[in-house]
């Protein structure tokens, strides 16, 4: 199987490098403007191979999509990442250009590939690209929640004191420093509810920490992350080409489920080998409902900004 990545930087190498060291697709194109950085990371990541144990075929290219032809995923990381004391929607004035021509170029050559967004702001970009090419819903998906979700674990599990894996838990809704929510009410320890351990104001703190995830490693790193955006990607890439039917919040285009229309943002799905297979819809409480419909809302004005940015 064939996965396409566009943008060979921090994340989209990062990406590459997860998706052959763990065997998920048997080839891997990088595509990025900058001239011969896409075949370096390439050829570096190629050259880990023999000591990590895998086959996988990696290969950059400069801009030339016709290297991406028949891919089955296309991971779309090109565009500028934020700085420290920037929101992810200050990016919108420069990436939706970018976003919008790398989709259209991407579709001429993989017209069935399942498109996998990452660049920011992310739920917006995800519209646009939907809205723009025309395809079924179920081939876009926008990389945010499984994202939020890793970061909400790792918080609970370092406030619990216990093992990531040992904890389940959701971020739905958008993904921006104050759109995402965290569901702490459904959030468990082994099956047992992380309420019955950690105190509400706890639970407000982890909460809190998972929204502004992204921008804490910005102000630490100088720039977005990349290893955990990354794996991520990966992560959902692997449930597609394995037809692994994982449940991951994705941000995917709604009508009428959680009482939303038009717009993508991040709820449960079921990713399979059709991408989108299936939305769920959990039952929300009534605050959760609120701050669902609130976050929709926030998505919803930057949807209306592309009609300033891209006229
Ligand atoms: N959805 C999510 O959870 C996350 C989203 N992001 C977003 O992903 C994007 C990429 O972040 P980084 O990799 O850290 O940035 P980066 O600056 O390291 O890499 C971006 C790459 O895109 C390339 N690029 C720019 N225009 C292009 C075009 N027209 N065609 C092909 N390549 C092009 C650049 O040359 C650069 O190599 C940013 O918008 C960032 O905000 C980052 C982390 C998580
Ligand atoms: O914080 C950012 O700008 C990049 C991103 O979306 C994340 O790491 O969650």
């Amino acid at each position: 199987m064939k996965v396409t990545i566009v943008g060979a930087g921090n994340v989209g190498a990062t990406c590459a490098d997860v998706i052959s060291y763990r065997g998920i697709a048997s080839e891997v194109v990088l595509l990025d403007i900058k001239e011969g950085f896409a075949e370096g990371k390439a050829l570096d990541i190629m050259q880990c191979a023999t000591n990590t144990g895998f086959n996988t075929k990696v290969s950059g290219v400069t801009n030339d999509y016709s290297k991406t032809a028949n891919s089955h995923v296309v991971v779309v990381t090109s565009g500028i990442p934020r700085k420290p004391g920037m929101t992810r929607e200050e990016l919108i004035g420069i990436n939706a250009g970018i976003v919008k021509s790398v989709v259209e170029n991407v579709l001429k050559y993989s017209p069935e590939a399942i498109i996998l967004m990452v660049s920011n702001p992310m739920d917006t970009m995800s519209y646009l690209a939907l809205k723009s090419l025309g395809i079924p819903k179920n081939r876009l998906i926008g990389m945010g929640g499984a994202l939020d979700s890793s970061r909400f674990r790792t918080y609970l599990s370092l406030a619990l004191d216990r093992p990531v894996n040992d904890i389940s838990a959701m971020v739905i809704g958008g993904h921006g420093d104050t759109t995402m929510i965290p569901l702490t009410r459904l959030a468990s320890y082994n099956g047992i509810p992380v309420t019955q351990f950690l105190s509400e104001e706890v639970l407000e703190k982890v909460a809190a920490d998972t929204m502004v995830g992204g921008a804490t490693l910005t102000g630490l790193l100088g720039t977005s992350a990349w290893y955990a955006p990354g794996a991520s990607v990966a992560y959902i890439v692997d449930s597609i080409l394995n037809d692994q039917k994982k449940m991951i919040a994705c941000s995917v285009y709604l009508e009428g489920e959680y009482g939303q229309n038009d717009i993508c943002v991040g709820v449960p799905c079921i990713i399979g080998k059709n991408g989108v297979e299936e939305i769920l819809e959990i039952d929300l409480n009534e605050k959760e409902k609120a701050l669902f419909a609130k976050s929709a809302d926030a998505v919803r004005v930057m949807n209306e900004a592309l009609k300033t940015i891209l006229a």
